[in-house]
């Protein structure tokens, strides 16, 4: 029987798990420090637009207590700059019963994070690469509080094998996911549905830190999504479009007064929380697709160094650093001056 190991107790994992909770999926939540001790002890509090209620989640503190089985199936929801760890963590694990994985290795893993690295990571421990999209406004700033705000749906999901193919495990993967209440498909093609939400991943999280008059920001966020837009090009890669989807998702959206409020996506809270941010991965991978493929990236170069330096290893969790769009906007016109 497949069974989901959930590894990192985040927005995305603890949701992840409760939606499995409360819809009878076979999963256990692995986190680290006092997130998962603390899930452990009391469950969460899960917050959604119908309102919050107390769940206790199966959650699990230490992964040496654990026996793996042949239907496991790990899902990594760490932020992508703790992938690495996490996937030699967990790699060489010994998986229990007669079938043919030995080691968890040879299971198959599903990295649902933002951007387009994750799969590249994974595949260095993994054979067995499932790659997912989702879409959906989760929260997690408070100990123990989970929020997620899309609506009537939790949020939308699409999987594939990566780097391409539909097969049965993939299709069984987003069949569970409907049945835990999102909007999930499998396709063919899930590198085309990561670079769409790259493209808005880059346009909207790390301009969340800046301030200053909405009309230079607006512009701002363009000028990073058409970077995007130029450097996936370049590699080949047409984004998946939204009509393309095999759900009709007009109806879903993110529940006003809900406790997600605008400005404050996944970035934004791993800063809130005084943790590393993923714009490295985001912006960064841009930057980096760009220097490969030969296109010039200094909007998204300049925000990738401005967040760098607002957010230094050390500093305190009381206030989300904020930089100046203005200051911003002069050090990309200074980047893209000098590259010519
Ligand atoms: N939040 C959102 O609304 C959305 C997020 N995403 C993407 O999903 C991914 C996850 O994001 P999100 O859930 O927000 O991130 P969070 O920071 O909320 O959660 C990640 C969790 O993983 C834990 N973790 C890190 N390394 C390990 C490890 N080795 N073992 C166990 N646990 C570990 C972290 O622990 P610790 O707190 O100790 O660091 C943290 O609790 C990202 O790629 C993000 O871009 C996609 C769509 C929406
Ligand atoms: C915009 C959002 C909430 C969509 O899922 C997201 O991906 C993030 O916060 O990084």
């Amino acid at each position: 029987m497949k069974r989901y190991l959930i590894i990192g107790a985040g927005a995305i994992g603890a949701s992840l798990a409760a939606q499995f909770e409360l819809n009878g999926i076979p999963y256990l939540l692995c986190g680290r420090g006092e997130q998962i001790r603390h899930i452990q002890a009391h469950g969460i509090r899960y917050v959604r637009p119908e309102g919050a209620r107390s769940l206790g989640l199966q959650a699990c503190a230490d992964r040496s207590e654990l026996v793996l089985t042949q239907g496991d199936v790990l899902v990594f929801t760490t932020k992508t700059q703790d992938l690495e760890l996490a996937c030699r963590d967990w790699a060489w694990l010994p998986v229990a019963g007669s079938g043919p994985a030995r080691t968890a290795s040879e299971l198959p893993v599903l990295t649902p994070q933002n951007g387009l690295a994750a799969e590249r990571i994974a595949l260095r421990w993994f054979s067995q690469v499932y790659g997912a999209s989702i879409n959906t406004p989760a929260r997690y700033t408070e100990l123990g509080q989970i929020v997620v705000g899309g609506y009537p749906e939790p949020g939308l999901v699409v999987v594939g094998r990566y780097p391409q193919g539909e097969d049965e495990l993939a299709a069984g993967i987003a069949a569970d996911l409907c049945r835990a209440g999102y909007l999930a498909e499998s396709r063919p093609d899930i590198l085309r549905w990561k670079a769409a939400k790259l493209i808005s991943s880059v346009r909207n999280n790390a301009l969340d830190l800046f301030e200053g008059p909405s009309d230079r920001l607006q512009a701002y966020a363009a000028a990073l999504a058409q970077e995007a837009i130029a450097v996936l090009g370049a590699m080949g890669i047409s984004p998946a479009r939204a009509q393309e989807r095999r759900h009709s998702v007009s109806h879903w959206g993110i529940a006003p007064g809900c406790g997600i409020e605008p400005g404050q996506q996944s970035t934004w809270q791993s800063i809130a929380r005084g943790a590393s941010h993923e714009v490295d991965f985001l912006n960064g991978e841009i930057v980096r697709l760009g220097r490969l493929y030969g296109v010039a990236t200094p909007f998204n170069q300049a925000i990738q160094q401005a967040v760098g330096q607002l957010c230094q290893p050390g500093r305190s969790a009381q206030g989300v650093c904020r930089g100046q769009i203005d200051q911003l906007l002069s050090a990309a016109r200074e980047l893209a001056a000098r590259a010519g």
